[in-house]
């Protein structure tokens, strides 16, 4: 027997390191696993851990069908593994890698342990095409810039969709009881989770391959177009494999009409990459987690204003644009990519908090929280990252808004206080007199900062920690 260790990869199709172990006759049937580990849920908000949950009943009617069922179990997984080996007198544990530095240093504990009552261990690289170190400079080192990185990944073949494993290769097994949030200590989310499981995320990478594929680099920015996949939760618990996605979109790019079209499937394949980009930085820098990966001469003097980071929280900073976002995280567990970039840079270049405060945030909020690319995003919006936006480029909320969400549809779908007023006056909002405001939307906030202002403090305050400030 042998032991397959579930963590994100929720799924039985395309999952690299199933497929081996289902491979390996030599080890005998396959029992599925799965491990609540407290280090890790301490970590969790509960929209992710709702998915979770939604996911795994899916593994688990998966397995069920197969002949087989997943072991659920509880604690530290360097003393659960062993045990379970013994158990089901399993001689290998099989399971695919994770990138951030928490991870790994679980999988050395897990390693070790194994090693200790000798039983074999194998790891895969199943999460992304390409594992952090196999695409790097001439010189040998990672990439530290996107654009060359995706040259090389785009270049470099991509495997196929691996197997799922045949009914014969899984133990006949019975499993555990699937926890409720309430079970694992966690409240139901305010937020509106969307489905998780295989079937849900088919259907998600279907429709934007029918629907939306082709038009997506031309609307990929406009958050009212609903024109990106919203496939970021699935690929952060693995419940589709990065293989059956790139296949599908390569038979979207043989579809395509015109090289528009071609160039849009390319554009996508490309947030692909940055995904992989931001695992390799994270694998190669587990410190970024907690520090800024750029180095500054003198510390950055963020702000400490407890009352700014709560009203930019709630959406209630007076910006329409970072308003409907912070809402649209609230009520959906999800933001849009642009409106992530906008509401990032208001709250580390307008209100000047530090950016980990705002990380800290989204990882309690969002559905789709990744810490490679979480902390990728905020990092390069705080000019402290790899490849990120330089200190003096500051985002103008106002004229954000108005050139990515010009009808303010997207404003007003989050913002009902804003409902009724004219578009141009909601991008103007900041800059409308007191009574005008007051007449126009009053439930409405006034603006918490004058934007012109903060910039320049901004720019001085990024000129000191440059020690350019004489
Ligand atoms: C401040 C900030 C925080 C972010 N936090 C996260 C996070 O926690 N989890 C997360 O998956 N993404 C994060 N992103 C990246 C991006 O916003 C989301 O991946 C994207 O909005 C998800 O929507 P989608 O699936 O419709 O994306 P699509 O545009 O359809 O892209 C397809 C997939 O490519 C990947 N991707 C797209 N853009 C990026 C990017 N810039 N960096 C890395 N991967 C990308 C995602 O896996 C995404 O599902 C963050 C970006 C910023 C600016």
């Amino acid at each position: 027997m042998q032991l397959f260790w579930h963590r994100r990869d929720l799924r039985t199709a395309d999952n690299l390191g199933l497929a081996a172990a289902a491979d390996g006759d030599e080890f005998g049937d396959v029992v599925p696993v799965f491990c609540f580990d407290d280090g890790v849920m301490e970590h969790a908000g509960p929209p992710r851990v709702a998915f979770m949950l939604d996911a795994l009943d899916g593994l688990r009617e998966r397995y069920r069908d197969l002949g087989s069922d997943l072991v659920v179990r509880y604690g530290d997984p360097s003393a659960v593994l062993p045990r379970l080996a013994g158990e089901y007198d399993a001689d290998r544990v099989v399971w695919n890698h994770d990138y951030s530095g928490l991870a790994d240093e679980r999988d050395r504990a897990v390693r070790a342990a194994l090693s200790d009552t000798g039983i074999t261990h194998e790891q895969f690289h199943d999460a992304v095409h390409h594992e952090p170190g196999a695409i790097r400079t001439n010189a040998g080192d990672p990439y530290a810039v996107y654009t060359y990185f995706w040259k090389k990944w785009r270049d470099r073949e991509k495997a196929d969709p691996a197997p799922e494993p045949a009914p014969g290769d899984l133990a006949a097994v019975s499993g555990g009881a699937i926890p409720s949030l309430s079970d694992l200590g966690f409240d139901d989310p305010d937020a509106a989770v969307p489905p998780a499981g295989t079937a849900a995320a088919r259907e998600r990478l279907e429709s934007f391959c029918e629907a939306d594929i082709h038009r997506y680099e031309e609307m990929r920015d406009y958050p009212a177009e609903g024109a990106t996949s919203k496939l970021s939760p699935h690929l952060k618990f693995g419940t589709i494999g990065v293989r059956e996605v790139f296949e599908r979109t390569e038979a979207a790019r043989a579809a395509a009409d015109g090289e528009a079209e071609r160039e849009s499937v390319v554009e996508f394949q490309g947030q692909l990459a940055w995904r992989e980009f931001y695992a390799q930085v994270l694998s190669f820098n587990p410190e970024v987690v907690t520090k800024n990966y750029k180095d500054y001469a003198n510390p950055i003097e963020w702000r400490d204003d407890e009352a700014a980071l709560e009203a930019w929280k709630r959406g209630e900073t007076g910006y329409p644009i970072v308003d409907a976002g912070m809402r649209q995280l609230r009520d959906e567990a999800f933001m849009h990519n642009r409106v992530r970039m906008i509401v990032a840079s208001f709250l580390t270049k307008d209100l000047l908090l530090d950016w980990r405060a705002g990380y800290d945030h989204f990882r309690e909020r969002l559905v789709d929280h990744d810490t490679a690319n979480d902390n990728g995003g905020w990092q390069w919006a705080a000019s402290t990252g790899t490849d990120a936006q330089p200190y003096f480029r500051i985002f103008n909320p106002t004229t954000q808004g108005e050139r990515y969400d010009p009808d303010a549809e997207y404003i007003t779908e989050y913002v009902p206080e804003l409902r009724g007023v004219p578009a141009e006056q909601i991008h103007a909002w900041p800059d409308l007199d007191a009574d005008e405001r007051a007449e126009r939307a009053p439930e409405y906030p006034d603006p918490i900062v004058d934007h012109s202002e903060r910039r320049e403090h901004a720019l001085a305050m990024f000129e000191r920690a440059r020690g350019e400030d004489d």
